[in-house]
This record gives structure tokens, C-alpha cells and sequence, in this order.
């Protein structure tokens, strides 16, 4: 599959956070305190991810993964401490910020290619770019012949290829993905994150990616944070660089890192 690089937005469009200069994005989690009525869900949790990282976070049912993520998107307003987005506070959603959920929320009225042009528009891309980058995407996801089929008429992990390629279009600074490829079957979701890792070297972004699997975990993050029960963080884990030519350090890391995860993961579901 080739990449054609599609570009990054050059305009201005449904912004509400000012643009920064550069590309992937750093993100800052400080102190970090989030409250759902009388229950504490996440406890004075602080994270640095760095621009371009892949930072995998994983945790036991219920530990919060996705209410960081959430507040990490601009979705939800902390109680206490903040999130920064290269430096700036996170108040709101911003389009340089995407996300990717597991549950299918493409429109079901539009076709595959207006679902990623409708995600292009959102992001400031020009009408003129548009479709060119429209049929990169599609291309780059195996789904050129489907531009014009509607959600319903493509097979599951199908359609999370199209959702892949909105996330993705239009080059977003940070990319939120939560459990994005949980839905699908071993061979779809292999070839999803081989796709995902394909994409993100071409188009370096940052990435938080939720996921229970912990082969998923150490085959995309380039460090894999393991939340404990209660919302704070039990293990930070750096998995070695996918640099290398024949992946050897990463296999030699991944062991270790993979011992690490599961013991984390254990000691969190005793403690519960
Ligand atoms: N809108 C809500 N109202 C009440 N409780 C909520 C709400 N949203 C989340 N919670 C609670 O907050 C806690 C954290 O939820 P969250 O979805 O962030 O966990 P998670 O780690 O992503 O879980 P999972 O792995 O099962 O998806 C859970 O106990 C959940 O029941």
C-alpha cells in the first residue's frame, strides 16, 4: 500500500483552540484530579507524553482509561490540576486533537469518501485539496474501490478502516484513540495496527491508544503506561525504538516490558 503523504491543513476551520507551529504535539497531564459525582476517578495523575510518541495506556475495567482520554480530547473539564497541549491549558476540543472510538460513529447517510472529506473540512483543509487527499487516505486504508459505498454495505473492520482514515485525515497534531480496533477479529486487528504503524511513520503524530491487549500494547507503544485500579499510574514502561532495522532490540525489550504489563496488571486486579 503506498502513502501519498496528504498534506497538513493550510486554513482555518471550527478551530477553538489557537494553532501551534509545530507538528506532532506534546501533551502534559499535571496533578490531575477528575471527580464523577461521589467517586474519585482519577487521583493526582501527571504524564508527559512527548510530541510524536505513541503512549499505550492500559488498566483493569473501570480504572479510568478512557475518562483521561476524554479529558485529554478537551471533552471534560478537570476538578483538579490541568492538561497541556504543547504548553497551553486544554479547555475545549480542538481539531488538532482526533479521536477514534471502537464504537462505529461514521454517518451512516454519508459515503465512505464524504465521511473522510467531512473529517478533511472539519480540519481546514481546502475544497481544492480535498479530494485528492480524500482518495490518498482511501488508498493508503485498502478502500479505494469503496469510496462511494455507504457505511452499512462494508464489513466491520471495514468500516473501522474508514474511521481510521477520518482520525487520521486532514494530519490532526494528536491522535486519541480508545480501543479503537477492540471489536475486531484477530486477523482484521493485526492488520489494522500493522496499517497504523505504517501511517504514523509516514505522518509522525502523537498517539494515546487505549487498549486492554497487552500484544496490542507492546506491538504499537513506544511506552506503555499501566493505570492501577484506582486511577493513578502503577507502571511506565518504555518498549524500545521500532527504529531498527531488523526490530531486534524492540523483540529483546518487549519481553521484559511484557513481564512488566502483566505483574502490573495482577498486582492491580488483586488490589481491587
Ligand atoms: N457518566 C458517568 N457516570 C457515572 N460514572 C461514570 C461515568 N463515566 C464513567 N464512569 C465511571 O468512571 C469509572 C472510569 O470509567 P472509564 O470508562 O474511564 O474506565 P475505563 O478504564 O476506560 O474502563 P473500560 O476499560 O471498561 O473501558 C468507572 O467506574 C465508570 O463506571
Amino acid at each position: 500500500m503506498t502513502i501519498e503523504s496528504p498534506g497538513r491543513a493550510t486554513s482555518t476551520a471550527m478551530a477553538s483552540e489557537p494553532e501551534a507551529a509545530s507538528e506532532a504535539m506534546s501533551i502534559e497531564v499535571r496533578d490531575l484530579g477528575i471527580d464523577i459525582g461521589a467517586s474519585t476517578i482519577l487521583d493526582d495523575l501527571s504524564l508527559t507524553i512527548g510530541a510524536g510518541e505513541i503512549l499505550v495506556l492500559t488498566g483493569p475495567s473501570g480504572c479510568g482509561k478512557s475518562t483521561l482520554l476524554r479529558a485529554i480530547a478537551g471533552l471534560s473539564t478537570p476538578r483538579r490540576g490541568q492538561i497541556l497541549a504543547d504548553g497551553r491549558p486544554v479547555t475545549t476540543t480542538s481539531r488538532d486533537r482526533a479521536m477514534v472510538f471502537q464504537e462505529d460513529v461514521l454517518l451512516p447517510w454519508r459515503t465512505v469518501a464524504r465521511n473522510v472529506d467531512l473529517a478533511l473540512r472539519l480540519r481546514g483543509v481546502p475544497k481544492t485539496e480535498r479530494r485528492d487527499q480524500v482518495d490518498s487516505w482511501l488508498s493508503e486504508v485498502g478502500l479505494s474501490d469503496f469510496r462511494d459505498y455507504l457505511p452499512r454495505s462494508l464489513s466491520g473492520g471495514m468500516r473501522q478502516r474508514v474511521q481510521l482514515a477520518r482520525g487520521l485525515a486532514g494530519a490532526p497534531r494528536a491522535v486519541l484513540m480508545d480501543e479503537p480496533f477492540g471489536a475486531l477479529d484477530a486477523q482484521t486487528r493485526h492488520a489494522m495496527q500493522s496499517l497504523l504503524i505504517r501511517t504514523l511513520d509516514a505522518h509522525p503524530t502523537t498517539v494515546v491508544f487505549v487498549t486492554h491487549d497487552v500484544e496490542e500494547a507492546l506491538a504499537l507503544g513506544d511506552r506503555v503506561v499501566v493505570l492501577s485500579a484506582h486511577g493513578s499510574i502503577r507502571e511506565d514502561i518504555a518498549i524500545g525504538s521500532r527504529d531498527t532495522s531488523d526490530g531486534t532490540d524492540r523483540r529483546e525489550h518487549a519481553d521484559a516490558a511484557r513481564a512488566r504489563i502483566l505483574n502490573a496488571l495482577g498486582e492491580t486486579r488483586s488490589r481491587k
